[in-house]
């Protein structure tokens, strides 16, 4: 369960029973010839795959490069959480598994988690920190309308790393009958395994587009890491291509000095440990997690799944961040060139691209992951709008 360095299964023993049952359904399961048949149904039916890979003639004209988007703004539910929810509910359901769990603190998972349950007959109970509740309260009300139960929990700093820590501590507690379905690629083994194989069909789908649509493989792919789903997935089928340069965009939060950021891979982020793996973390010298921020609720984590990590030992993917405001004007740009409304998340990537244009080989191919669509982040646009005006 490493990746290099990275990764683990930090856990208390009383959490390896079902950490050891995944494992093993995965590796029996998930490859089987009924499961894939069954999930690329489910794929193609439900959540309306394969997205498109849509080519933007405005703005490639206005920075002399050829920019694609892959459109997992499409997905159903309106982002790539999907790819992963569905697939985990799947397989919980080829265990016998009654129940979903999960966490979240944007509430994007949460949403996914619970469609995903309703669509495929189990109960669902997310775990979700009180100031999250507060402030998703759109998302909270979508969970319920889905069917879900939504547990806020009061503990530590009432955000995301305290729903994960009460969300691992309730599975321990219903083993039997629940699966947890985690985030995103992170936690502890098998979770970013699992993880990256159910979000690896967005490179799967990009590369035979790009291939169809460019006649060739793109110069370099661009995805933003929160803990690094929608990056994993799409850089996964990419990493044998050499000529293709992977690029990761952490959330650099405001960027005034001292302001809490997002960023463990490309700022000063020190191993440890957090969620059950080993990984890439913004935390004190003593090992005290530090709180993260950014604009884009999705980004807003103080660790990263440790694939990521160790892809940036390696070498083979490059970790940089954008602040909010380079996220936001890219979330403009985006709109108002293309018609295309890009999730805050997704708009890091993108504002990576149109900062660093002139510094890319003139005509490059740049696919950016459009990881979610943007009309959840309306509020916080117009905001930026009235402050900028
Ligand atoms: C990205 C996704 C998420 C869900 N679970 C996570 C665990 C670690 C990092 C991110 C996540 C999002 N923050 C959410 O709360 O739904």
């Amino acid at each position: 369960g490493y990746f290099g360095d990275f990764g683990g299964q930090f856990v208390p023993e009383l959490l390896m029973p079902p950490l050891l049952e995944l494992e093993e359904a995965m590796e029996r399961i998930l490859p089987s010839p009924e499961f894939q048949d069954e999930l690329a149904d489910i794929l193609a039916n439900f959540v309306g795959r394969p997205t498109a890979l849509t080519f933007c003639p405005n703005l490639s004209a206005k920075l002399g490069l050829n920019l694609w988007l892959k459109r997992e703004d499409l997905a159903h539910g309106g982002a790539h959480k999907i790819n992963n929810t569905i697939g985990q509910a799947l397989l919980a359901k080829k265990l016998g598994k009654t129940r979903l769990l999960a966490e979240t603190g944007a509430g994007q998972h949460g949403v996914a988690t619970a469609l995903a349950a309703a669509r495929l007959g189990l109960e669902c109970t997310i775990y979700m920190g009180a100031t999250d509740v507060e402030r998703q309260s759109l998302n909270v009300r979508r969970m319920k309308l889905f069917g879900a139960e939504v547990v806020s929990v009061e503990s530590g700093t009432k955000t995301l790393k305290d729903a994960i820590n009460a969300a691992l501590r309730a599975w321990i507690a219903d083993q039997k009958t629940t699966h947890y379905s985690f985030g995103t690629a992170a936690g502890p083994h098998p979770f970013p395994l699992l993880v990256r194989e159910l979000q690896a069909v967005i490179s799967r789908e990009a590369r035979a587009q790009f291939l169809a649509q460019a006649g060739r493989l793109p110069d370099c792919v661009v995805a933003c890491v929160g803990g690094g789903s929608n990056a994993i997935g799409a850089f996964h089928e990419f990493v044998p291509d050499a000529g293709v340069k992977l690029v990761g965009v952490e959330a650099g939060g405001s960027g005034a000095p001292g302001d809490w950021h997002s960023a463990p891979l490309s700022k000063e982020g020190t191993p440890g440990v957090l969620h059950g793996m080993h990984t890439q973390l913004i935390q004190t010298p003593e090992g005290q997690i530090l709180p993260s921020h950014s604009i884009a609720p999705g980004l807003d984590y103080p660790g990263v799944g440790p694939e990521h990590a160790a892809y940036q030992a390696s070498g083979r993917a490059t970790y940089v961040c954008v602040n909010d405001d380079v996220a936001l004007d890219a979330f403009l740009e985006l709109s108002r060139h293309e018609g295309i409304m890009p999730a805050l998340e997704s708009s890091h990537a993108l504002g990576w691209v149109l900062k660093n244009a002139q510094a890319l080989p003139p005509g490059s191919h740049v696919m950016v992951c459009l990881s979610g669509r943007g009309d959840k982040d309306l509020d916080i646009v117009n905001d930026y709008l009235s402050r900028k005006a």
